[in-house]
């Protein structure tokens, strides 16, 4: 089995600390996104995650954005926020909200989202409570999770477990997995265009 995750959220809550800690391996950059992938045994199948650690971005604007394109292109998505930063925090019902509508072959509520509150170990900074990060997952029906991508693998290995799971309920996990040029080729696919030159 093989998923797409996208990792989402406004600029240094720690997405790509989370994605380093979980995969530790970096299997190339393509544009200005880079590509992990991670392979484990769940429930004795091996599932392979290929992971983009995405910058910020809002504009879903037209069909052709990038960042619609890589909506199209997840299976599930990871929402970062930082309990020390509010706006974080704000950005993420935004981005649930673009998710769903742009997310168009499924229903808005099987759309698999985990909401992460990052940097618990911060929490002498702490301005976004975990009863407002659970009650916006709880309202957008997504899985919710607060993590110290610094401190704690497992709080981290917690949310893409989860994710798993909830992909596997949406059925949206049963591709053949593909190596690093079929990701590349699937990538290319979905952005027209070949950067055959990085391989
Ligand atoms: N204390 C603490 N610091 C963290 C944690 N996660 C990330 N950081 C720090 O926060 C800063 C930003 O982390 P990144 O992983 O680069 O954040 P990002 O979201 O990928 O940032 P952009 O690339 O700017 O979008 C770095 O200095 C990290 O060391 C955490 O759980 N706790």
């Amino acid at each position: 089995m093989e998923a797409n995750i996208v990792v989402m959220g406004t600029e240094s809550v720690g997405k790509s600390m989370t994605v380093r800690l979980l995969t530790r391996r970096f299997i190339g950059e393509y544009g200005d996104i880079s590509i992990y992938s991670q392979s484990s045994i769940v429930d004795g199948r091996e599932v392979t995650l290929n992971i983009w650690d995405s910058p910020y971005s809002e504009d879903f604007s037209v069909e052709t954005s990038p960042l619609h394109k890589k909506v199209q292109w997840a299976d599930g998505f990871v929402l970062v926020y930082s309990i020390c930063d509010r706006a974080s925090f704000n950005a993420i019902s935004r981005l649930v909200q673009r998710i769903k509508s742009t997310k168009d072959c499924l229903s808005e509520d099987r759309v698999p989202i985990a909401i992460v509150g990052n940097k618990r170990d911060l929490h002498h900074r702490r301005t976004v409570l975990s009863e407002e990060g659970r009650m916006l997952a709880i309202n957008a029906n997504c899985l919710f999770y607060e993590a110290s991508a610094a401190e704690n693998y497992h709080s981290v290995c917690s949310v893409f477990n989860g994710l798993v799971d909830r992909m596997k309920d949406a059925k949206l996990t049963t591709k053949k997995p593909l190596r690093f040029k079929g990701i590349v080729k699937s990538m290319s696919a979905v952005f027209a265009r070949r950067r055959t030159d990085s391989l």
